[in-house]
């Protein structure tokens, strides 16, 4: 009797493991699958009068038509820029006759600075603004470890110390001041547009002009398709950062963010002062800088927005509309990095 209890549990159990197995196995299958799905949420639609009149500062009229498939446009007008909708050679062709200088900033704070920093400079001066003036301003708390880059003619290279704060999120959120700081100095005369960008990435392919504005905001390559009410904006009242469920436009990914000197000023100063009042009520936002940063652009409409193209994450994986990305996120190794 003993001995056909024991047999039947040890038959159950057995059940049980293969059952859990085929949960799990199921749910790593589902999970890509509902990001292939993710696809068919549309963008939205650009209105036929407004995709005739689509225009760019830089590469002029632009071909939406190209793309059909895509959102090429904003609600209040402004292009979004994808492969095949703009020229790259107009882009090229106006900048240079513009003759002005792009500075493209990026923090490498602790273990950044060797895991990534390399490989994202050895790359910018591979795609990164070809044949344009270009200065890169890196900030770290150690100048010396740098990495030697060699430059080509008319690129050059600044290194600014920043003071290490413990925790990664600070050092995140710290970016806002410092580049405050270094907008309203030399940066800021030196440079007529800048673009601020992350270190954990890397280019793949051309990455020109056609991405200049006045202001201009990056589609989160996680988040483009779905709608509003699902976007991880920050909700908590008492943040800054704080949006309501009627409110947000697209949600744009901090890791890539760019414009004018006095735009840039403005966007520094408005996540700076959100960041600090927030920290003196003690809350945190849910994505720190980039739910300030996603405020400003509610508040102040970017005068340009780039499609994930310009900024994608591989692990999402193949997707018709992304045709050609010229920036790819690193894998996330927040163990290695993160205290
Ligand atoms: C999908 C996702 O998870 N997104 C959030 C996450 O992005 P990320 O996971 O991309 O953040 P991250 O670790 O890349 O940090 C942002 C950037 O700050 C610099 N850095 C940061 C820490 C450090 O110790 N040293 C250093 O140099 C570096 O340039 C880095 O690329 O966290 C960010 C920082 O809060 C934002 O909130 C993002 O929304
Ligand atoms: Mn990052």
């Amino acid at each position: 009797m003993a001995l056909r209890v024991h047999r039947n549990w040890k038959r159950l159990s057995w059940w049980l493991v293969l059952l859990a197995l085929g949960l799990l196995g199921l749910l790593h299958y589902w999970f890509p699958v509902a990001r292939h799905l993710e696809v068919l949420i549309p963008m939205g639609v650009c209105p036929l009068s407004r995709m005739a009149l689509l225009r760019d500062n830089f590469t002029g009229f632009l071909h939406p038509w190209a793309r059909p498939n895509v959102l090429p446009c904003t609600p209040w007008g402004a292009p979004i820029i994808w492969d095949g909708i703009f020229d790259p050679d107009v882009a090229q062709k106006t900048a240079t006759q513009q003759n002005f200088t792009i500075g493209l900033t990026v923090f490498a704070v602790g273990r950044y600075l060797e895991k990534y920093l390399a490989r994202f400079l050895e790359t910018a001066e591979r795609h990164f603004m070809p044949g344009q003036h270009v200065v890169y301003y890196v900030f770290t708390e150690r100048p010396a470890a740098v990495p030697h880059v060699t430059l080509g003619p008319g690129r050059r290279l600044r290194v600014q110390r920043v003071a290490r704060e413990r925790r990664w999120q600070d050092v995140s959120m710290g970016r806002m001041r410092t580049l405050h700081g270094a907008l309203g100095g030399r940066l800021g005369r030196e440079a007529r547009f800048v673009l601020c960008m992350d270190v954990d990435q890397h280019f793949s392919d051309a990455f020109g002009p056609e991405v200049l504005a006045e202001s201009g905001a990056q589609l989160h390559a996680c988040h483009y398709h779905w709608p509003r009410w699902l976007l991880p904006f920050e909700r908590d009242p008492r943040s800054a950062a704080a949006m309501a469920s009627d409110e947000g436009d697209f949600y744009y990914h901090a890791a890539l963010f760019g414009g004018s000197v006095a735009a840039l000023r403005r966007l520094t100063a408005h996540c700076a002062w959100g960041l600090r009042r927030d920290r003196a009520r003690g809350v945190e936002a849910r994505w720190h800088d980039e739910s300030h940063l996603n405020k400003f652009f509610w508040l102040h409409k970017p005068a340009k927005v780039l499609s994930p193209e310009f900024c994608w994450n591989p692990r999402v994986g193949r997707r018709a509309e992304i045709r050609h990305p010229r920036l790819l996120w690193a894998p996330k190794e927040y163990s290695l990095l993160r205290d």
